[in-house]
């Protein structure tokens, strides 16, 4: 008896192995010939394109960002502006667009759906219910619920409220400087954007800058615990604790942004669709309640369990997707502009022109006019060309069955693939911009016909399209603001020279240009070892 169980136990056992073996090998022979007659790098049917990735990956810093990788990939093989990479079993069978008709067709004609990758990254942050991860009907209503919060016009309103924590940011810088220590800049940078996407959010200070804040510090240990952001423990997604760290975080960060968000409920003043007070100086949150209760009839005038769900995971991606693109943004700002004395001087002449030449005033003359803030042609062209160069995000998409791209007259399928446009490689395509590797504000400030005027759709650090950044004007009044209080009163400094002499690190980490503060994964595009930095007041 026992032993015909055994046997029966081991024949189901051999069966069952059986199929996942056939499973694998089929899964094996349709990515490996799903390949064949499209444009690629040296490919081997075995191993796809895992070993010249390998040889790439020698040649580049082992962490950069693999935005770079596939930059560096497409001009080392020559390849069109529509290519295929396969990593399988370690990765994701890769359609890379370059091009910016092609990638029109991918976000905006078609909009495809996005792919697993990004909710795979996203979940441990903002849950599952958030606008970056959902799709179709429940994105197009809850992206409509929270758009009055994000126009230009409201968030004007709350100026006020991002200076008083872009002081703080220089408080900071202003320790630094005191102390004369080497500090990582992004760091400082992401606690100053937290704390600005807390008070625009929901009207509450995070003090992320002045102490620590058990949503912050949730939010940082989920960071570590990532793929592909752990750069000391690259094995740390097999720890068993993972899961259990990731349980334990979200649960910090929802009992903090639910705590916020009943105080807000209970305190909150009317809402214009309930008794038609102003909707000046109201935080995001206030904003998508008046919406969802316009839509649903204003039956309550009080938060319901549906919305606080749904408003929690925006409110969380809210302070991702909000602080570290932005916080990245100005590094790199800081960064180049201590290398191109000429722009920093043009963007100091410019600050001069609008706020006037007392610095001190800055602050303020920006709380009495926020619209001054619309008059900095060459800040804005500063901004633009960081973010051509080093943009923090872009947007993975699911191929589809029957869905083919279509450039110079072929087809080309996307069907079981990644359709990934590549905003890196794009914003630094020879074939798209005149000298793509250097830092030209100017190509913002000519007029079209000039050779240096920007080719429509190439710059697209915001993506394009109904899944658009939310966040654009935010991000754009934030960086203005922080970057005119910042470059008027302290010269900011990397410091990776200090940093890899200590470490003896200096010859392996930087791009075959010599690039020492490429970008690294850390969720989002950042700055290399937190960018190292000196400040002094000028
Ligand atoms: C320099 C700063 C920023 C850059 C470069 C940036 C870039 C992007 C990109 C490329 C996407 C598309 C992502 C995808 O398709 O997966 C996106 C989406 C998004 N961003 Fe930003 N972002 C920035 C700042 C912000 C800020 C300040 C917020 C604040 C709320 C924000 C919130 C969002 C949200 C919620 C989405 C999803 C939109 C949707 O699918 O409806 N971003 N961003």
């Amino acid at each position: 008896m026992d032993l015909i169980n055994v046997h029966t136990v081991a024949k189901a056992l051999l069966v069952l192995l059986a199929g996942y073996v056939v499973k694998v090998l089929t899964t094996f022979y349709k990515k490996r010939r799903a390949l064949n007659g499209l444009p690629q790098p040296p490919f081997s049917f075995a191993f796809g394109h895992l070993p010249i990735i390998g040889k790439l990956v020698s040649t580049l810093p082992a962490n950069c960002h693999p935005h770079v990788l596939m930059h560096y990939l497409r001009n080392k093989y020559d390849l069109p502006p529509i290519f295929y990479v396969d990593t399988w079993p370690f990765g994701y069978s890769i359609c890379v667009v370059v091009d910016p008709d092609v990638a029109f067709q991918v976000t905006v004609q078609r909009s495809l759906p996005k792919h697993e990758a990004a909710s795979d990254v996203i979940w441990p942050l903002a849950g599952t219910k958030n606008l970056v991860s959902m799709d179709g009907p429940e994105h197009k209503r809850w992206r409509a619920i929270f758009n009055p919060g994000f126009s230009s016009a409201h968030l004007m309103t709350l100026v006020d409220g991002i200076v008083d924590d872009s002081l703080t940011f220089m408080d900071v810088l202003a320790e630094h400087a005191e102390a004369k220590d080497v500090f990582s800049l992004e760091e400082a940078a992401t606690r100053a954007t937290v704390d600005i996407i807390g008070r625009v959010a929901l009207d509450t200070q995070m003090h992320a800058q002045t102490k620590e804040n058990d949503f912050v510090s949730a939010f940082r240990s989920q960071l570590t615990w990532l793929l592909g952001s752990n750069e000391l423990n690259p094995l740390v997604i097999f720890n068993p604790m993972r899961r259990v760290v990731f349980a334990y975080n979200q649960w910090r960060m929802d009992r903090f942004v639910s705590k916020v968000m009943d105080e807000r409920f209970a305190t909150r003043p009317g809402s214009k669709a309930i008794n038609g007070s102003s909707k000046r100086n109201r935080p995001v949150i206030d904003l998508a309640l008046d919406a969802y209760l316009e839509e649903e009839g204003n039956k309550s005038a009080t938060i319901d369990a549906t919305f606080k769900r749904f408003a929690m995971d925006q409110i969380k991606i809210f302070m991702f997707a909000g602080h570290d693109t932005t916080s990245s943004t100005i590094c790199y700002i800081a960064y180049v502009l201590s290398k191109y004395p000429d722009a920093m001087e043009k963007v100091l002449q410019e600050y001069n022109q609008v706020f006037g030449n007392d610095v001190e005033q800055t602050a303020q003359r920006i709380k009495e006019d926020p619209y001054l803030l619309n008059k900095l042609p060459y800040s804005v062209a500063i901004i633009k060309e960081i973010l051509r160069l080093y943009p923090p995000a872009s947007s993975a998409r699911m191929g589809q069955p029957g869905f083919f791209l279509n450039y110079n007259g072929k087809q080309y399928p996307t069907e079981g693939f990644m359709v990934w446009p590549v905003s890196y490689a794009l914003q630094r395509s020879p074939d798209l911009w005149p000298e793509p590797e250097k830092f030209i504000p100017e190509r913002w400030l000519v007029k079209e016909g000039d050779p240096l005027f920007p080719i429509k759709g190439a710059w697209r650090p915001f993506e394009f399209g109904p899944r658009h950044c939310i966040g654009i004007e935010l991000a754009m009044i934030e960086t203005k603001i922080i970057m005119a209080l910042m470059l008027r009163q302290f010269n900011i400094k990397a410091a990776y020279e200090e940093l890899d002499a200590a470490s003896g690190k200096e010859k392996l980490r930087t791009t075959p240009e010599g690039e020492r503060a490429y970008q690294v994964l850390i969720a989002t595009a950042k700055p290399s070892d937190g960018m190292p930095a000196r400040v002094s007041r000028r």
